[in-house]
C-alpha cells in the first residue's frame, strides 16, 4: 500500500490532485524553506525533531523529541513534515529510520489538548497536518523503519504504519494499537485501511470495535509489527534491517509498486461508493422521517 501511494504521487498526476485535497501540501513548506545535507554525516535539529544522516549509508535516523509522550500537535506535526520534506529532497537518503527520544514512549497519539476548545481554524489547519504528515511517509520514496521503543496508542500507531518495517521493544508494560474507540472517537476511514493493509481485514475489525491496544507479543502475532527485539537493540536493529532493505535494487520496489497501486485503486473507489451509500441511506433515513 504505501508502495502504491508511492507510485501514484511519483507518476499519477490526477491521483497527485485527488490526494493533495486530503493534505495540505506546502503548509509545511510555506513555514521553512526545505535544506539540501551536503555533509558527510550530519545532524539537523529543530525544537522537537532531531535528525541524523550518514551520507555513507545514505540512512537518517528521525529522533521525536517532544516531551513529554511526543504527542503529535500542529506544532510537532509541522517539524515532522518538514524534516521529512528535506530528507525527501536529498536524493542521497535512502532510508529513514523514525524513533523516540521520550523514554517508554514512541508517540501517544494526536494531541488532546491540541483538538480540544480550539478555534475552527486551528482545528482544520491541525487536522490538515495530520493528514499531510500521514500521506508524507506513506508515500514517501525512502524505505522508512519504525523504531517503536515504547507504547504506541491512536496516532503513534497510524504513525508507525505508514512504515515499510516495524520492530518493537519487547517490553510487556509497552502498548500499540488504534483505541479511538475506547475514546469515544471514530477512526477516519484512512486510519482504517492503513491498518487493513497492515493486519488485514477481521483483526482490523476486533481491533477498532473494541478500541484495542495490544502488548508488543500480540501485536507480533497479529503483523502488527513485524519483529520484537530487547529494548537496548531496537535501534540498532532498525539500522541493520535497513542495510538488507537498500540491498534491494530499487527497480523491484517499483515493480511491486503497481501491484499494489491496483489494488490501492480498488479500495479507493470502494471507499467513494461506500460514501455515496451513506449519504444516499441518510437522506432516505431523512426523507422517511418527514412523513
Ligand atoms: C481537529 C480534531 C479532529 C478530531 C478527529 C480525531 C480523529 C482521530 C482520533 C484520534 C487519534 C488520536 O491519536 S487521539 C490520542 C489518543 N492517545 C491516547 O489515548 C494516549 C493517551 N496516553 C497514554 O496512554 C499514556 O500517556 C502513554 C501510554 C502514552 C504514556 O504513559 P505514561 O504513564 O508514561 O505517561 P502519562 O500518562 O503520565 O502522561 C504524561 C503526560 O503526557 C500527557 N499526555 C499523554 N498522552 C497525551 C496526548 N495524546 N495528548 C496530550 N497529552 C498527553 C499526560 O496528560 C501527562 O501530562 P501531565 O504530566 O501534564 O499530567
Amino acid at each position: 500500500m504505501k508502495m502504491a501511494l508511492r507510485a501514484c504521487l511519483r507518476t499519477k498526476p490526477g491521483l497527485t490532485a485527488l490526494l493533495s485535497q486530503l493534505s495540505c501540501s506546502g503548509h509545511a513548506a510555506a513555514r521553512r524553506a526545505p535544506a539540501l545535507v551536503a555533509q558527510r554525516s550530519s545532524s539537523s535539529t529543530s525544537q522537537k525533531i532531531k535528525v541524523d544522516f550518514d551520507q555513507s549509508s545514505g540512512v537518517a535516523v528521525m529522533h521525536m523529541q517532544s516531551p513529554p509522550v511526543n504527542s503529535l500537535s500542529l506544532e510537532f506535526l509541522t517539524d515532522v513534515c518538514i524534516a521529512l520534506e528535506k530528507l525527501e529532497m536529498d536524493k542521497s537518503c535512502r532510508g529513514l529510520v523514525v524513533t523516540s527520544s521520550q523514554p517508554k514512549v514512541f508517540s501517544a497519539g494526536l494531541d488532546i489538548l491540541d483538538m480540544y476548545g480550539k478555534s475552527p481554524e486551528h482545528c482544520a489547519e491541525f487536522w490538515k497536518a495530520v493528514q499531510e504528515m500521514w500521506l508524507k511517509f506513506y508515500g514517501s520514496n525512502m524505505i522508512t523503519i519504525a523504531a517503536v521503543n515504547g507504547s504506541s496508542p491512536a496516532g503513534g500507531c497510524l504513525l508507525s504504519m505508514t512504515c515499510d518495517y516495524r520492530i518493537m521493544a519487547d517490553n510487556p508494560r509497552y502498548s500499540i494499537g488504534l483505541n479511538e474507540t475506547k475514546l469515544g472517537i471514530v477512526a477516519p476511514f484512512w486510519f482504517k485501511d492503513t491498518m487493513v493493509n497492515t493486519v488485514g481485514h477481521r483483526a482490523t475489525e476486533m481491533a477498532l470495535q473494541l478500541g484495542l491496544l495490544y502488548s508488543p507479543a500480540e501485536a507480533l502475532k497479529i503483523g502488527l509489527v513485524d519483529q520484537l527485539v530487547h529494548e537496548d537493540q531496537v535501534l540498532t536493529t532498525a539500522t541493520e534491517t535497513m542495510t538488507k532493505w537498500l540491498a534491494i535494487p530499487g527497480i523491484l520496489n517499483i515493480s511491486y509498486t503497481c501491484h499494489f497501486f491496483h489494488l490501492w485503486c480498488c479500495n479507493l473507489v470502494c471507499t467513494i461508493c461506500s460514501c455515496v451509500c451513506q449519504v444516499i441511506a441518510a437522506k432516505k433515513i431523512h426523507l422517511s422521517q418527514d412523513f
